[in-house]
């Protein structure tokens, strides 16, 4: 009998999220025509949901650490932790509240599940708070009713009030406490909405939130397992069914399972939430939390007050490494380190065309940038990096910014060339410093060291009309640095050059670019001279660097001239 090969990869393993869970009957949905106009208020949960998600988890003063940086940005809502279940956690918000750590505008919140021993843990941590955020939750979904705590829907509804009532009645011993109360059906996104809406409804009954003292319901894509798209419908419908909405902060809590936490929670506010918890980079658990910094980013490349410091990005990066122990992926959005850099010719060449352009009082609008990176305290040094890749207009930028030099563009070409060589030959990133190198070696310094290597000593020059005349002693390196003189008219001072260098050493050469510039960089300003001559149908080229431009001029020529000397013996 024939045997029916199964792949270990076999998607009928799985079902559709529309199989398993049936769709939102959505009449008039709203969402897609909404847009974001202001930043949502923010939650960290670094300390709690990102911190349960590490393999080693952060110590006290890993958390003091990650505390200051989440205070320092201006985050108002900050989730401490999860006092009940550690003594870290317990203890770190023990020394927030006794060493007056929080500031009068920031309010902590600590996660409790829905079990009369935790909750009665979780208020003794907050003794002395001024005031906080209670979050409680228990789980809603059917795998969790049947498979995990083996109960029918009222089982589930049960645990929530009795949990949300355990949150109120300890809330009362401690009146000095300006209480606010959190309530989570976790694994929301799995849950049947009208069930979501039934159990949220129960503790709302129990709280009866008022507009002095509202309610936070926070929505969780506990795992994400469907389409943003789909969680918006949820938290819509969701919107429009629960009781007191007036009253209510709805909260959004996503996780990144399949890479879409950000779009999910940017739906839901244009879906009606208010409020949303995520962490720094992105950390938590398994593909991790909703990342507060690209969803903040998002939003202030729209033009939107992102209403958190977002401009200390390196801060960020580095206290997150710190405290988490896991590296920043270098392309992570807005905050990676190779995010604004350019390797490839056509990126570069256009980057620079747009900063050339770009003035302070504009609005940003440079090719494939989306941001100035100087709003991140990055500069524009490492926007334009150099290596196989790359083509003129990155090895220009570099040259430009970077050492004041302003190739001409036959010179960029040249140049780009002699770079890119050199990087296939060694397979790597050419840094700046190597580009002026290679630019000085294989151009400015190229003919200047050898033997039979002409260089002028002195020269006048006279103008008669249109007419110039030029003298110029050139001292002459094959023989032992003889003199020469030579003679030479002509329609400007290269051509009277080229009359003189044809008469007195007998070399004809046509020139096809000629080029000057003042550098800028540096302390004495110089001037450089860059020309390109053809002699019997081959370019060869000559840059020299000068304190008198007509000296630079004269040994530009004379450089090209040592160039093709060169070649031909
Ligand atoms: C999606 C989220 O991120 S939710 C937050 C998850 N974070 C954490 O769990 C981190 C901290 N947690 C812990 O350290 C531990 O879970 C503790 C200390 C809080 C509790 O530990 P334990 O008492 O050993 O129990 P454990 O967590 O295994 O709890 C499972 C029990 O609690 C019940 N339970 C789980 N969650 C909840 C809840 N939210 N509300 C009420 N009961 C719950 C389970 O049904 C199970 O009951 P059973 O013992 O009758 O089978
Ligand atoms: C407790 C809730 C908010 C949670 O962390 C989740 O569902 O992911």
């Amino acid at each position: 009998m024939s045997q029916v090969q199964t792949s270990r990869f076999n998607h009928k393993k799985y079902q559709s999220f529309q199989q398993s869970m049936p769709a939102l009957k959505m009449e008039n949905r709203q969402w897609p025509s909404n847009s974001i106009t202001q930043a949502p208020q923010w939650c960290a949960v670094d300390l709690r949901d990102g911190n349960q998600a590490l393999i080693e988890p952060m110590s006290v003063a890993q958390k003091q650490k990650m505390w200051n940086l989440m205070v320092k940005m201006g985050f108002k809502h900050i989730e401490v932790g999860f006092p009940s279940a550690s003594q870290p956690d317990f203890d770190f918000v023990r020394w927030l509240i006794e060493e007056n750590q929080i500031p009068e505008d920031v309010t902590i919140q600590v996660l409790t599940q829905a079990r009369d021993e935790l909750i009665e843990r979780t208020y003794q941590s907050l003794a002395g708070a001024e005031r906080a955020i209670v979050h409680v939750y228990n789980s809603t979904s059917p795998v969790q009713r049947e498979k995990v705590f083996g109960l029918d829907k009222q089982g589930i509804i049960d645990i929530a009030v009795r949990g949300a009532k355990k949150v109120q009645d300890e809330a009362k011993k401690y009146p000095m406490t300006t209480w606010t109360f959190e309530y989570s059906p976790e694994s929301f996104s799995s849950t049947e909405t009208d069930f979501a809406i039934e159990v949220c409804n129960a503790v709302i009954n129990v709280w009866q939130p008022s507009a002095d003292n509202k309610t936070i319901i926070n929505l969780p894509a506990t795992v994400e397992c469907a389409g943003p798209n789909v969680f918006a419908d949820q938290v819509e419908t969701f919107c429009k069914g629960v009781n007191q909405r007036e009253n209510i902060i709805i909260s959004i809590h996503t996780h990144n399972d399949r890479g879409c936490a950000v779009a999910a929670a940017e739906m839901a506010i244009l879906a009606g939430a208010d409020r949303i918890e995520g962490t720094l980079m992105g950390n938590g658990e398994r593909t991790g939390n909703m990342d507060l910094i690209t969803m903040a980013m998002n939003l202030y490349s729209q033009g939107i007050d992102p209403e958190i410091d977002l401009s200390i990005a390196d801060e960020v990066v580095a206290t997150v490494e710190e405290c988490t122990q896991i590296k920043t992926h270098p392309r992570h959005p807005w905050f990676g380190e190779l995010v604004y850099t350019a390797f490839s010719g056509s990126h570069q060449d256009a980057i620079k065309k747009c900063l050339s352009v770009q003035r302070d009082d504009q609005q940003w609008d440079v090719a494939y940038l989306p941001i100035d990176p100087r709003d991140l305290g990055r500069d524009y040094q490492s926007v334009i990096r150099v290596n196989s890749q790359s083509g003129k207009g990155g090895v220009a930028y570099i040259m430009e910014t970077g050492f004041g030099i302003n190739l001409p563009r036959w010179m960029q070409i040249e140049l780009s060339r002699a770079v890119q060589e050199y990087s296939v030959r060694h397979s790597c990133e050419v840094d700046n410093e190597t580009i002026y190198k290679i630019f000085q070696q294989q151009f400015v310094q190229a003919n200047q060291n050898f033997e039979q290597q002409y260089q002028v000593l002195g020269y006048e020059v006279h103008k008669q009309g249109e007419q110039e005349s030029i003298q110029a002693s050139i001292c002459d390196g094959s023989v032992h640095g003889e003199t020469q003189t030579i003679h030479g008219q002509g329609k400007g001072v290269i051509s009277a050059l080229s009359d003189g260098l044809h008469k007195t050493l007998g070399i004809d050469f046509q020139v096809q670019h000629f080029d000057q510039i003042a550098l800028s960089k540096g302390t004495n300003s110089q001037a450089m001279a860059f020309v390109q001559i053809k002699i019997n149908n081959r370019k060869y080229m000559g840059v020299s660097e000068h304190q008198d431009i007509m000296t630079a001029t004269i040994n530009s020529v004379l450089a090209a001239i040592n160039a093709y000397i060169d070649a031909v013996q």
